[in-house]
């Protein structure tokens, strides 16, 4: 699992470490430029071998103090460079300057002023155009002329750039680096070089698709935050993602070998749960019937749909291993769940929009509620204390399996395994569509019942219409950095309900009152477009229903079924629809050595 930092997190870890005195900015610095350059010949190796041209266009503070490194490396390496200035050499910052100087025993500077043209100009023709304009320090829009925006955003393969490769150091320019928002003329990069750690904004909105590849260079600051060396964050303000398909050994993976799989002879099908999963109407059982087919397929032991009366033989007639029942409103819903047995709960999927809807939600929480003292509804709506030490984690709901010891030797972590978010009832419920649309005109009805044992999953269209004023500030044009993020909305939203929250999309957030958060991305090397496609939704949502069965915690349960879910659609291919998702589960365990 790798952890995610915001620039404010990456300036505390050099702060410390350069407080600590092991090491200087300008160390780092150098070890940045380094990294650039090494991560320019491993990716195109042919640039280490011949000579080349780069042109290399830096910026007022450190991000410009790097792209002078870069210059003086490969002008020592035998390359040809030509290096403008944004701004003022006397005000940049101290280890910058020192850059520039050094460089300057090599070559020459350029102003740049919104043009690269210049009397004396010799590389015509560069290799690689590198982006040190700003890096984590951006605070406002780019705005360098028109010349400049053609330069930066030339799409590959439009004609401009030709065998022209644009590198971004730390980050694209003009892309906020804590909410992956844009600011002004972004630069379009095809790699690049961050530093210590992924930013929040290579993962987000816009960051995968102006970074175009992500490569990230150790420069010597202690490992990882988690560490507790330096920069020793509370769990509360860290946000992991398992976006590298080669981390497969990190916490999903132990999660998923823990959870999915059981290696106890002598349990049964009680022992995995049972997920009960709502449908609506004729002609609507499609959405839950595909929920209840993920549920199943990831290791519930029992999945029942359960559906009107007058829908039970359109269901009946299409499930086999799936169970189903007549349950007719809240007291039909409250009925069945006398059978304590069932643990997880799945409501929205095809629900309609009815009052019935509202009435089934409100009986599903109230009777999944926990009992007894300090474990009513809301507990979980703590107020965010960074300072206030992770929480424990809780006891594990009876009626599930006794977690697996753990699997074998792993590759080294970064970092230690998060707590886990509190302790979850013994029942859970996931809502998602019209299950949260239906509290459009009411959210608060919503949260009052909500309890930690939920999980909440909107699209974009349904998080506005629970949370219209969080919405409005992520979706308002960014006019500074760093900019309010999916991130910081999701765990706003996540406070404010009182449970997990996943927040759906390419750039999937998971959140928890408590302020962990997580980042599914399906970008880079796990883009996967084709779960865009009608339904997947559904499926996602009985997957995190069948996890919860199996007895993880909703913040694991979400975040697990997440990342399951674009490894299905990978593993699938194009030409996915949603029925592959559950149906693809087998192979990607088999794949996962489970
Ligand atoms: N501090 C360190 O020790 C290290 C920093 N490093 C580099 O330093 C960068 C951060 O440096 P800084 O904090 O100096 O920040 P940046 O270099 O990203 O930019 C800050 C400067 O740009 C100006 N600025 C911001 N937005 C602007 C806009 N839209 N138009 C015009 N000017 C704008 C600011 O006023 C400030 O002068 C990192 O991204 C990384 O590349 C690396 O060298 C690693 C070590
Ligand atoms: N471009 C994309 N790349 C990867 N995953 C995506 C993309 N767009 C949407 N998804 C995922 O596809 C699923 C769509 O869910 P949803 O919008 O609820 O659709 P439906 O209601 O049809 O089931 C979510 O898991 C979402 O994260
Ligand atoms: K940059």
């Amino acid at each position: 699992m790798t952890e995610l930092l915001t620039a404010a997190q990456m300036r505390a870890i050099e702060q410390a470490a350069i407080a600590s005195g092991e090491v200087t900015g300008l160390e780092l610095m150098e070890r940045a430029g380094r990294g650039v350059v090494e991560a320019i010949f491993e990716e195109w190796p042919e640039l280490a071998t011949t000579s080349h041209k780069a042109v290399v266009l830096c910026g007022p503070g450190n991000n410009g103090g790097d792209g002078f490194v870069v210059a003086r490396l490969l002008k020592e390496w035998g390359w040809e460079v030509e290096v403008f200035l944004y701004g003022d050499p006397e005000k940049l910052p101290p280890d910058a300057k020192v850059n520039y100087e050094r460089w300057g025993e090599l070559g020459e500077t350029f102003a740049f002023s919104g043009t690269f043209y210049h009397p004396e100009r010799r590389v015509a023709y560069p290799d690689v155009f590198f982006d040190a304009l700003f890096g984590i320090g951006l605070t406002r829009p780019v705005d360098l002329g028109e010349e400049y925006a053609d330069t930066a955003e030339s799409v590959p393969g439009d004609g401009l750039r030709g065998n022209l490769r644009h590198v971004a150091i730390d980050i694209p320019s003009g892309l906020c680096s804590d909410s992956g928002k844009v600011l002004g003329a972004p630069f379009l990069a095809d790699m690049t070089v961050t530093f210590h750690g992924f930013k929040h904004g290579h993962l987000l909105d816009f960051g995968p698709t102006l970074s175009g590849k992500v490569i990230c260079k150790d420069i010597g600051l202690p490992a990882g935050v988690g560490s507790g060396a330096f920069g020793n964050f509370p769990y509360s303000d860290r946000v992991t993602s398992a976006f590298d398909r080669e981390l497969q050994f990190d916490q999903v993976m132990r999660l998923a070998k823990t959870r999915v799989k059981t290696p106890h002879d002598d349990v049964h099908k009680y022992t995995h749960g049972h997920a009960l999963i709502l449908s609506g109407g004729p002609g609507k059982t499609g959405a839950a019937r595909l929920a209840a087919r993920g549920a199943l397929r990831i290791g519930a032991g029992l999945v029942t749909v359960g559906c009107p009366q007058t829908a039970l033989w359109e269901v009946a007639s299409q499930v086999t291993a799936i169970m189903c029942r007549p349950l007719d409103g809240a007291p039909g819903l409250t009925e069945a769940l006398e059978d304590e047995r069932i643990n997880a709960l799945c409501l929205g999927p095809g629900l309609g929009l009815g009052a019935d809807t509202q009435a089934l939600v409100l009986a599903a929480l109230k009777a999944t509620a926990p009992r007894g003292p300090g474990s009513s509804p809301g507990q979980d709506r703590s107020e965010h204390n960074p300072a206030a030490p992770a929480p424990e984690p809780g006891p594990r709901p009876t009626s599930t399996a006794a977690p697996a010891p753990e699997p074998g030797p792993r590759p080294a972590s970064t970092t230690p395994p998060a707590p886990e978010p509190g302790p979850r009832p013994a029942r859970a419920v996931v809502l998602d569509a019209d299950a949260l649309t239906r509290f459009e005109r009411n959210p608060q009805v919503l949260f009052d019942a909500l309890h930690q044992g939920c999980v909440l999953t909107p699209h974009a269209g349904e998080f506005k219409r629970l949370f219209p004023d969080i919405a409005e500030k992520l979706d308002a044009p960014a006019t500074t950095g760093p900019a309010y993020s999916k991130v910081d909305a999701t765990r706003e939203a996540a406070k404010r309900a009182g449970c997990t929250i996943l927040f759906k999309g390419p750039d999937t957030v998971i959140a928890h009152p408590s302020g962990q958060c997580s980042i599914n991305s399906s970008a880079y090397e796990r883009a996967a477009p084709w779960l865009a496609t009608a339904g997947s939704g559904d499926v996602l949502s009985g997957m995190i229903t069948g996890l919860l069965a199996r007895g993880l915690h909703p913040f694991d349960a979400a975040g697990t079924a997440a990342w399951l879910h674009t490894e299905c659609a990978l593993s699938f291919g194009p030409g996915l629809i949603a029925e592959d998702i559950p149906e693809e589960l087998p192979k990607v365990f088999r794949a996962l050595g489970l």
